[in-house]
C-alpha cells in the first residue's frame, strides 16, 4: 500500500530565494502530522505547492487516495481539491458578507453534479440534491458547533468561530487529506483546547489524514504522531514529538524566536 502523500525533493524558488528546498514528506493514511518551523521557514509555501497555488520549481508530489499514486504537482487548485486535498488558510478566507450556512453550501456545491439547466428550472433532481446539500451543511455546522450561528454573516463571527467555519468549508469539499494552516491562530487557551479535541475527532470520524501547520506547540505536541520541522526551506528534523522536542537543531532554529515554547 502506497503512502497517501509522498513529497519528493520538492523545491520552490522565488527569484533568488529558495522558499522550499528539496523537501521530502511521507504521510501514511490516517496519520495526523505536524509541520512546524520559525516564521518564514516555508511552511505555507509547502501547502501552496500541495494545493496548486504555485507550481513547484522541481520535485514531485504523489497523492494516492485510492492506493494508486497520481502526480498532483503543478495541477490546478480546483483539480487538486476534487482529487481529495482540502485546506484552510492562515489568513482566513470566507465569503464574509454571506451567511455561515451559505459559506458551507457553496463549498458543498463544488462537488455537486446537477446540470445548470436543472438548477435553472428547479427540476426535482435539483430540488432533491439541494435538500441534501442543505442537510449536509447543517450537519457540518453542528459538528463545528456553529449551528446556532447559521444565519449570521460570516464577518460577525468571532475569530475562533471563523476558523471553525473554515474547517467546515474544507470538510465540505470531501477531502481525504486535510491541510490545516494555523487553525488555532488567534484563539484563547480554552478555544485551542476545544479545537485540539475536535481535530482528533474529525480525523477519526472522517477517516482523514491531516497535515497541520501550527505555532501553538501544546496543540502540535499533544495530537501529532510525527512532526516535520522546516527552517529556511529545509527539513531540519522529523520524528515523534519527543524526538523533535529534544533535537538540538530544532532548539537552535527556534532561538531568537520563542524557543522555550518548543
Ligand atoms: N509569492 C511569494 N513571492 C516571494 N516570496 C515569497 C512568496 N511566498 C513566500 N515567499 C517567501 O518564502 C519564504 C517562506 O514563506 P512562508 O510563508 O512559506 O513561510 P512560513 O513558514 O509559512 O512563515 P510563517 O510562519 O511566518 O507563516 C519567506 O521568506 C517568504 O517571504
Amino acid at each position: 500500500m502506497s503512502p497517501i502523500l509522498e513529497v519528493k525533493d520538492l523545491t520552490r524558488n522565488f527569484g533568488g530565494l529558495a522558499a522550499v528546498s528539496n523537501v521530502n514528506i511521507t504521510l501514511e493514511e490516517g496519520e495526523l502530522i505536524g509541520l512546524i518551523g520559525p516564521n518564514g521557514a516555508g511552511k505555507t509555501t509547502v501547502f501552496n505547492l500541495l494545493t496548486g497555488v504555485y507550481p513547484p520549481s522541481s520535485g514531485e508530489i504523489d497523492f494516492s487516495p485510492d492506493g494508486e499514486p497520481a502526480s498532483i504537482a503543478g495541477k490546478k487548485p480546483y483539480d487538486i481539491c476534487r482529487a481529495g486535498v482540502g485546506r484552510t488558510f492562515q489568513n482566513i478566507r470566507l465569503f464574509k458578507d454571506l451567511t455561515v450556512l451559505d459559506n458551507v453550501v457553496i463549498a458543498l456545491e463544488q462537488n455537486q453534479t446537477y446540470s445548470l439547466l436543472s438548477s435553472f428550472l428547479h427540476l426535482p433532481s435539483w430540488a432533491a440534491s439541494r435538500e441534501e446539500v442543505l442537510k449536509s451543511a447543517r450537519d457540518l455546522l453542528r459538528l463545528m458547533r456553529l449551528d446556532h450561528k447559521s444565519f449570521d454573516l460570516a464577518r460577525n463571527l468571532s475569530y475562533g468561530e471563523q476558523r471553525h467555519l473554515e474547517i467546515a468549508r474544507a470538510l465540505a469539499t470531501n477531502p481525504r487529506l486535510l491541510l490545516l494552516d494555523e487553525p488555532a491562530a488567534g484563539m484563547n487557551p480554552a478555544e485551542t483546547a476545544g479545537l485540539t479535541k475536535l481535530i482528533s475527532w474529525i480525523r477519526e470520524n472522517y477517516h482523514l489524514t491531516i497535515l497541520l501547520i501550527e505555532h501553538d506547540m501544546s496543540l502540535v505536541m499533544s495530537i501529532c504522531e510525527r512532526i516535520y520541522v522546516l527552517d529556511h526551506g529545509i527539513v531540519i528534523s522529523s520524528g515523534t514529538p519527543d524526538v523533535v522536542r529534544h533535537d538540538p537543531r530544532v532548539i537552535t532554529a527556534y532561538l531568537g524566536q520563542e524557543a522555550s515554547d518548543v
